[in-house]
């Protein structure tokens, strides 16, 4: 696995500091297609908590409410903002095997969230949000500089961010206790692809992510301890016509039984191209047909959402 440190200072980066990142990005995408990201800009502590875990436990209340007051909060199919409930998102095709995994989507801050029941949780996760925006300038600035092109190229398709015409979104993951007669083969979060162009993941220290190698063996992307993980989605393997595969990852339940019983959470933030932005390889091969940005999520929600 990857690692890139000091991708944001408090000083504007030097051509050559640019450099060295993007180049870092292209090695680790151009593989993998997964990276980790530490001394990454993103404070540990923010109004006298550690923010992420914070947000976990705020999010952790709204989660172990019944069942119908989190459903007064369901997502719909194509907007991400609202409650996803175990197994409503289905991101594998065996239909007897179970997904064990709630959500809150939030596509901007200022729809949707359960201010009645946990009102910390907007401003908190707004913080957060605004400082993931930031972070999305950097790298994507940083990662058109590693594949030579303009720099401003990939920001200016993301003007959009954490609005409803961009499909950029914070999801907060909370995967329940598994009980033992869960059916075999139901996993936390079946293999998979990102959707959007690129996604950074904060994991909790639990573990269980896994990310398919180039010799298509599964190994363990550990929590490293104040990391992001970001990753290619589906869009910027289009964009680069598979230079940058989109790898594919997956939570699986933890064999032994104690373990199951341990809640696992993430946070998760989707980063997207705006709604009419047109995905094209950009080498000018047709590896891919265009298709806009929203019109590809959509298609993926279509498909995996029981709603
Ligand atoms: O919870 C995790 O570690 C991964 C979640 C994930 O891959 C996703 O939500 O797309
Ligand atoms: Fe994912």
């Amino acid at each position: 696995m990857y690692l890139i440190s000091d991708i944001e200072k408090p000083e504007e980066p030097s051509q050559k500091e640019w450099q060295r990142v993007g180049k870092e990005i292209y090695k680790a995408f151009s593989d993998i297609g997964f990276v980790y990201l530490t001394n990454h800009g993103i404070p540990r502590w923010k109004t006298g908590f550690r923010q992420v875990d914070e947000i976990n436990q705020l999010s952790g209340k709204f989660f172990e409410l019944e069942r119908s007051k989190k459903m007064k909060y369901q997502r719909v199919k194509h907007i991400s903002q609202g409650y996803t409930a175990p197994n409503q998102e289905r991101l594998s095709d065996n239909k007897r095997a179970m997904e064990i995994r709630e959500s809150y989507d939030i596509q901007t801050v200022d729809a949707m969230m359960p201010d009645e029941e946990v009102a910390q949780l907007r401003p908190r996760v707004k913080v957060l949000v605004e400082d993931c925006c930031r972070l999305t300038t950097r790298f994507l600035t940083a990662m058109a500089v590693g594949l030579e092109m303009d720099p401003s190229y990939f920001v200016d398709c993301h003007q959009e961010l954490c609005t409803f015409n961009n499909a950029t979104a914070m999801r907060l993951l909370y995967y329940p206790p598994v009980s033992s007669d869960t059916p075999p083969a139901s996993t936390r979060t079946a293999p998979h692809t990102d959707y959007g162009t690129i996604t950074f993941l904060f994991q909790d220290d639990i573990g269980g992510l896994e990310v398919r190698d180039r010799d298509n063996a599964w190994v363990s992307a550990s929590p490293l301890p104040d990391t992001i993980l970001v990753n290619v989605g589906d869009i910027l393997q289009f964009w680069t016509a598979d230079k940058f595969p989109a790898t594919e990852h997956r939570v699986l339940i933890p064999e032994e039984e104690l373990k199951r019983k341990v809640v696992r959470r993430s946070l998760v933030f989707f980063i997207h191209p705006d709604d009419p932005t047109v995905i094209k390889p950009l080498d000018g091969s047709t590896t891919y047909s265009p298709i806009t940005a929203r019109q590809h999520v959509n298609n993926r929600f279509d498909e995996t959402f029981q709603l």
